[in-house]
């Protein structure tokens, strides 16, 4: 049957209904009779309630969105025969027009013509109909989506460290100054060559010796020469950078780059488990990146591939730091690669890893120390090419400043290079006399390498001399307002960025980020992120012994103040976030398919940041009450537009983590019921609806609400905002929880239990109140492809790649049934009523089981 016969059957079925409908009322108001009264209204019911699915279904069969499959033939069938036997019971019930007339004149109650048996086979009939109807438009929904999750899966889709990979626009673009650290580079360009070295090259120097700078330059340089497979700077203080939950994911991705062959291999490992960036180290390790090497089969020989992995020290963890040295080594069993790692840190970590001195014992491992002497050579080498370079371009002195002026300065400030650098920064800072700077850096007896803080203090207070008594005052105020809440970003930001992200001028930024010079490193262009050039200079302004020091900054009071203006951002009535914020026109519109501009024009950088990180600076702040008081009006009003903006950005898997730590604060700080219901609700919403999120965000709005408990406060909240393409409003609880789409967990609509499929084919059954095991069910040989509670909660259904359906029994973990699904793979069940049983298989094909009889039947294919 051609989709046009079913497209004229359907509208036969609605004219029919409207019909049927008209002559009920008309026996109950006019014909006022006396029999069968109970099974009119019955009747009336369930034709009511048949033509609320008829809308949508003439949508699907009209404008098929173009990825869908389209509707069955089963379906079309189904809409034939329902035609049918509308037309039948319309031709039934007619009134005969004698009696209609007599009812006139007479008022003679009319005769309702249809026996209760009659009527009973009737509305069984009709409630068939709108089930099928309903699940049509369901599964056409689901195969719809699931077809567009299978074709996107992307190695992009991996959530990595921002900032973290040397060449990325968030981290410092700084290398070595020609001519410096000659030796040691060379030394490490001839390690990576030769065969047989060993696979761990270390180096460890004291703070600001430039060992970032060092692992900059050679990632750079071997990037060039297609050696570089990937890096990673960690930096302590920054969300994902100062741990290392994403460092083998930002390892894969680049991995993935460098060796295209690698990629369907991580791409697979993410379809596997798309919450990858998500698990422990060593199995992130062990699937993103062990697993897809062992199954490359390079024809060539054993490329060699270098790995820099820099600031070890700034990782968090001491624990993580091990494993991530017990497993990199492990990679050296790759047939197709050889492996080399270059890793820096302070001195002292080898040490407290119970390594230092183990360089002949540890097979794998050269730690190299950078010798003082070498140092104070490579910082005269630096001050002469700089100082050369301001006499010229400032018309100085030829003798200008002269080797005794350089000999001093060696002495004063090697091995750190830090404190050199920001001394001639502050020199060659164009809005101060170089000359004279120069001299009150001599005139001051301070040994800048031994004591960093001289360094900020002279080039501080050199801000507050020369000026009336109301500018320095400004000035604090000012650098308050700005650097001081710039050093506790949880990441940079470019000048237009956090001048938006404040409110603030970006004139006025610009200003004082000028005036700090010496101390931040500013990229040429205005929408590259700003930073300081060291973390001294933080640990600096931040150091609670200096209380009293005007440049002091209050941590606490500048992370209070960035959550209340992430707040502000995101409800900002114009620039805010608001409900499909990308202005998609279709809502199954997938994430992946969302372009980076269409995404950067609709949610600016500055609405980024505060999405991500208002929970971040609200945990950072100390008490603050007044702040979470803003809380619960900004979930009630912006939860859902939140949630999409996140799944828009691909942060989806932050967001449960986020909720967790705002619960936390909650109620250790603000005892709130309310906001405490609603936050613990958002977790079970989000958990819920985590996949389907992640993959087409719009869906929050139809499936993540429709599915919510009715007497949930997200329904009711964002009850207006629900798409009323995908109403289901006949099935409702028995859907709550359901997540047919990704099978991995469900809620029983008791809410007493909790299911999670595991990868060993079990389904585990867990109390959600306790958190206690309940059951392992057992059975399957194969992956669990989907989970279903029945509407009691006694019954729970296991679809499994093994082809099998099995249905157990919640309270006992006994194996009820087992059904087979024939020659395909079972991808979805779910229970259509407590005794029967839906489930489709990889071509698309419908069943139906009852679990009565065991009876099973195609509903279409
Ligand atoms: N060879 C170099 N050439 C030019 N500038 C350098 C060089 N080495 C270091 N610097 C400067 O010194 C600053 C500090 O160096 P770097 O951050 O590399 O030190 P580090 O040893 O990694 O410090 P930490 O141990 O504190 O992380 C750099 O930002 C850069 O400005």
């Amino acid at each position: 049957m051609e989709p046009l016969s079913g497209e004229a059957s359907l509208i036969e079925v609605i004219q029919t209904t409207e019909a049927i409908s008209k002559i009920l009322r008309r026996y109950i108001n006019i014909g006022r009779i006396r029999e069968g009264r109970y099974d009119v209204t019955r009747l009336q019911d369930e034709i009511s309630a048949l033509s609320q699915p008829l809308e949508p279904l003439q949508k699907l069969l009209h404008d098929r969105i173009p990825t869908q499959t389209g509707p069955s033939q089963g379906l079309l069938d189904d809409i034939t025969k329902c035609a049918a036997t509308l037309s039948r019971l319309q031709d039934e019930i007619e009134p005969k027009a004698a009696q209609s007339l007599l009812s006139r004149w007479e008022f003679q109650p009319w005769k309702w013509p249809l026996e209760e048996k009659e009527a009973e086979n009737v509305i069984r009939e009709i409630k068939r109909y709108n089930s099928l109807f309903w699940l049509s438009l369901m599964l056409n929904q689901t195969q719809s989506l699931n077809l567009l999750i299978n074709q996107k899966i992307d190695i992009r889709w991996l959530h990595i460290a921002k900032g973290a990979a040397f060449n990325d626009p968030d981290n410092q673009q700084i290398e070595c100054l020609p001519g410096t650290q000659v030796e040691l580079l060379g030394k490490i360009g001839h390690w990576v060559k030769t065969p047989n070295e060993k696979c761990l090259f270390w180096l460890s120097g004291l703070a600001g010796t430039g060992k970032s700078t060092i692992a900059r330059t050679v990632s750079s340089s071997l990037e060039r020469q297609g050696v570089l497979g990937a890096s990673f700077f960690f930096r302590s203080g920054e969300q994902e950078r100062g741990n290392a939950k994403l460092l083998f994911p930002t390892l894969a991705r680049q991995l993935g780059d460098t060796i295209p062959q690698l990629t369907p291999n991580i791409q697979h490992a993410i379809r596997n488990d798309p919450e990858i960036s998500a698990r422990g180290l060593e199995e992130q390790f062990q699937k993103l990146i062990l697993e897809p090497l062992n199954e490359l089969n390079l024809a060539r020989s054993r490329a060699t591939i270098l790995i820099v992995i820099d600031a070890l020290d700034e990782c968090s963890q001491d624990d993580d730091v091990r494993d991530i040295l017990e497993l990199l080594p492990r990679l050296q069993e790759s047939c197709s690669v050889q492996f080399r790692f270059l890793l820096t840190s302070r001195p002292d970590l080898p040490m407290k890893l119970g390594l230092q001195g183990a360089t002949d014992n540890h097979q794998h491992l050269i730690i190299h120390e950078i010798p003082h002497s070498v140092m104070e050579h490579e910082i005269r080498v630096y001050l002469n090419h700089k100082f050369l370079w301001l006499q010229q371009e400032r018309d100085l002195p030829a003798d200008w400043p002269g080797e005794k002026t350089i000999n001093t300065l060696v002495e004063r400030t090697a091995p750190s290079f830090i404190s050199t650098t920001t001394l001639v920064r502050f020199v060659s800072d164009d809005s101060g006399n170089a000359a004279e700077r120069l001299e009150a850096i001599l005139s001051d007896q301070t040994n800048y390498a031994t004591n960093m803080e001289g360094t900020y203090t002279l080039i501080l207070n050199q801000l507050l001399t020369n000026e009336d008594e109301e500018k320095p005052r400004q000035l604090i105020h000012e650098f308050q307002n700005t650097i001081g809440i710039l050093i506790l970003l949880a990441t940079p930001r470019s000048v237009d960025s956090f001048a938006k992200l404040l409110q603030m001028e970006t004139d006025k930024v610009q200003e004082q980020i000028k005036l700090f010079y010496p101390v931040l490193d500013v990229p040429a262009r205005s929408d590259e992120p700003v930073q300081i050039l060291h973390l001294s200079f933080r640990d600096f302004l931040l150091d609670k012994k200096q209380e009293e020091y005007p440049f002091w900054v209050d941590e606490s009071l500048v992370h209070k103040k960035l959550a209340a203006q992430c707040l502000k951002v995101m409800q900002d009535p114009k620039y805010g976030l608001r409900k499909n914020i990308c202005n998609l026109q279709n809502e199954i519109t997938p994430r992946v398919n969302i372009d980076k501009d269409t995404l950067s024009h609709c949610l600016p950088s500055e609405l980024q940041y505060a999405c991500r990180y208002w929970v971040h600076h609200l945990v950072q702040s100390h008490n603050p009450v007044d702040e979470l008081a803003e809380v619960l009006p900004f979930l009630q009003s912006h939860f859902l537009y939140w949630v999409e903006a996140m799944s828009l950005l691909g942060f989806l898997s932050e967001v449960v983590g986020m909720i967790q730590r705002l619960r936390s604060l909650t109620i250790e700080t603000y005892n709130d019921q309310t906001l405490s219901n609603f936050v613990s609700e958002a977790r079970s919403f989000i958990i819920r609806n985590r996949q389907i999120a992640d993959t087409v965000p719009l869906q929050l709005y139809s499936i993540g609400l429709i599915f919510a408990r009715e007497d949930s406060m997200i329904r009711k909240t964002f009850e207006s905002e629900r798409s009323t393409w995908s109403l289901v409003p006949t099935v409702r609880e028995r859907w709550n929880g359901h997540i047919s789409l990704f099978r991995l967990v469900a809620f029983s609509p008791d809410g007493q239990l909790l299911a999670f499929s595991s990868e060993d084919h079990t389904v585990k059954l867990w109390d959600h109140r306790t958190g206690e095991l309940r059951q392992t069910l057992k059975g399957h040989t194969d992956w669990v492809s989907s989970i279903d509670f029945s509407l009691d909660s006694q019954l729970l259904a296991s679809a499994s790649f093994d082809d099998s359906i099995k249905v157990w029994d919640t309270q006992t973990g006994e194996l009820c049934y087992t059904f087979w699904g024939g020659v395909d793979e079972i991808y979805s069940v779910t229970f259509v009523s407590d005794d029967q049983l839906l489930g489709s298989s990889e071509n698309n094909t419908v069943k139906i089981w009852d679990l009565y009889t065991g009876e099973m039947r195609v509903v279409c294919s």
